[in-house]
């Protein structure tokens, strides 16, 4: 790489605008990684005090290392943040742990002995957080085409909430519920027309998109609802008409990954008018009201996300003017953060195997080096890049290194060309084979969208707590690979 006048590297043409020259490619950005997360006095990295090699050595790698007293730290953070912010107003809030994030029966517990409730997306969410011991009442079910086994299930063990995302499915419940003899405790979950400020396949709360009930008059007369009036209150007469469902309150979620306060705020304000017409219509109050989650993280140093405690206060500022000039009473409050909780607290670790180096065409129309690195992961142990276009970072784990630093593309080993852990990071020049890679941020919607993809068999997670790490989901073997064959011992009979 070349170097400017002072003696810096100088930039590669093919490198993004949001991308400098690290001054130390090796340092640490405290804001990308768990609170455990350091180096030692020799340069390795360490997750509370156990080398990366240590890890990698003893459990393999790809490995998602979790640091779980980060992880309860941020669980803390969100339930003691909203919690002061919401008191006077509205008696606290719950705080609900988006299990889709990154759900296994550990970190469902961690979740559950940090005072959280937990947000399940499906049946075999549910089943997770049972078997985690989750008190069912504090279990909400979400789902926009949940199936009846899923409902009734939600049902006979009592969840505290289903959250219904269409009308077409409040009645289908209402019916399930009435054969069971049971009451559905119901939220709607509302679209209140606000476009997050994300990637376009995480953003949930504008019209045109698969979730919840619009609070926007239909044009058209459509699944029940009258043209000019909205799905959200065709809803609401409809659940407060039915004998098998008790209606707790409404949901919104906007989207994932949004840092901007002002899209939160309005969907709060949106949703709260909607109540207040709802009081007026129908003279009733009800009494929760679901935020949703989506706060964003750091993935790369340009990220700068807001503590819990910042975002709970903004928002707390926000709901009590819509309150005070709807004249409503301040609804319970709940939210439902998992990125927030899951991601920061979670790195993985890669063995590093072929690197190359090649040419490619620069904006400024010439020429450039690009070199790849390449580990023993991918695109099946993170999917995010290739789904989302998401932007990672990552850092030599196993030793630092005075080599100057060479802008690289961290591949995984898979047959697409697609397959990208890190699309743009300035790594040391003389990184080769042999070493490690930590992948900050890796906790959140990795682990739970990993797949065998290539016959790969999927990481092992090690959780690290007070110092000591431990399995919490095993590495996947070649026999998992075969477990669901029809015959996997006979050839002629597979054949
Ligand atoms: C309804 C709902 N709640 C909560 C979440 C959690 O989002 P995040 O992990 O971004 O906080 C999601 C995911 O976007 C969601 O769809
Ligand atoms: N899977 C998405 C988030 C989706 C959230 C679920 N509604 C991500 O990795 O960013």
């Amino acid at each position: 790489m070349a170097t400017t006048n002072d003696g810096a590297s100088a930039a590669s043409p093919l490198a993004p605008a949001w991308l400098p020259v690290p001054g130390d490619p090796d340092r640490l950005e405290p804001v990308l990684w768990a609170a455990g997360v350091d180096r030692d006095a020799s340069g390795e990295l360490t997750v509370q005090g156990i080398a990366a090699s240590a890890l990698a050595e003893q459990f393999g790698t790809p490995l998602l290392v979790i640091d779980e007293d980060d992880f309860r730290a941020r669980a803390r953070a969100f339930r003691d943040g909203f919690d002061a912010a919401f008191r006077e107003l509205c008696g606290g809030a719950d705080v609900y742990y988006a299990g889709k994030s990154f759900l296994t029966v550990s970190t469902a517990r961690w979740a559950a002995e940090e005072g959280l409730r937990v947000d399940t997306a499906s049946g075999g969410e549910l089943a997770i957080a049972l078997r985690a011991g989750v008190d069912p009442a504090h279990i909400g079910l979400h789902g926009n085409n949940k199936s009846d086994a899923e409902l009734r299930r939600a049902l006979e063990v009592g969840v505290g909430r289903i959250i219904v995302d269409s009308v077409d499915e409040l009645t289908h419940l209402a019916a399930l519920a009435e054969a069971a003899g049971r009451t559905a405790p119901v939220m709607l979950r509302l679209t209140p027309g606000v476009h997050a400020h994300t990637h376009d396949f995480i953003a949930t709360a504008h019209e045109d998109q698969k979730f919840g009930l619009s609070l926007a008059p239909s044009v058209q007369d459509a699944d029940g609802n009258a043209a000019g009036r909205s799905p959200a209150a065709v809803a609401v007469e409809t659940a407060l008409a039915a004998p098998g469902v008790e209606l707790l309150g409404v949901h919104c979620h906007i989207g994932s990954q949004i840092f901007e306060a002002d899209g939160f705020g309005l969907a709060a304000e949106r949703v709260l008018a909607f109540l207040a017409e709802v009081k007026e219509r129908h003279g009733v109050e009800l009494g929760e009201l679901d935020l949703g989650g989506g706060h964003g993280i750091a993935y790369t140093a340009v990220d700068s996300p807001r503590p819990a405690a910042e975002i709970a206060h903004a928002l707390a500022a926000d709901v009590q003017r819509a309150v005070e000039r709807l004249g409503l009473a301040c609804p319970r409050i709940s939210l439902e953060p998992g990125r927030a909780i899951s991601g920061p607290a979670g790195l993985t670790l890669y063995t590093v195997g072929v690197t190359k180096t090649v040419d490619a065409d620069a904006p400024d129309g010439g020429t450039a080096s690009r070199r790849y690195v390449a580990v023993d992961g991918g695109m099946s142990d993170n999917p995010r890049p290739v789904l989302y276009d998401a932007d990672y970072t990552a850092v030599s784990a196993r030793r630092t290194s005075e080599a100057e630093p060479v802008l690289s593309r961290v591949v995984g080993k898979h047959c697409e060309s697609g397959d990208i852990v890190v699309r743009d990071v300035y790594l040391p020049a003389d990184l080769g084979r042999g070493d490690l890679l930590a992948v900050p941020a890796t906790g959140a919607y990795t682990h739970v969208m990993s797949s065998n993809y290539n016959a790969l068999p999927r990481p092992a997670v090690v959780a690290v707590r007070e110092g000591a790490a431990r399995v919490i989901i095993r590495r996947e073997t070649e026999d998992d690979l075969f477990a669901r064959e029809a015959d996997p011992h006979n050839e002629e009979t597979r054949a």
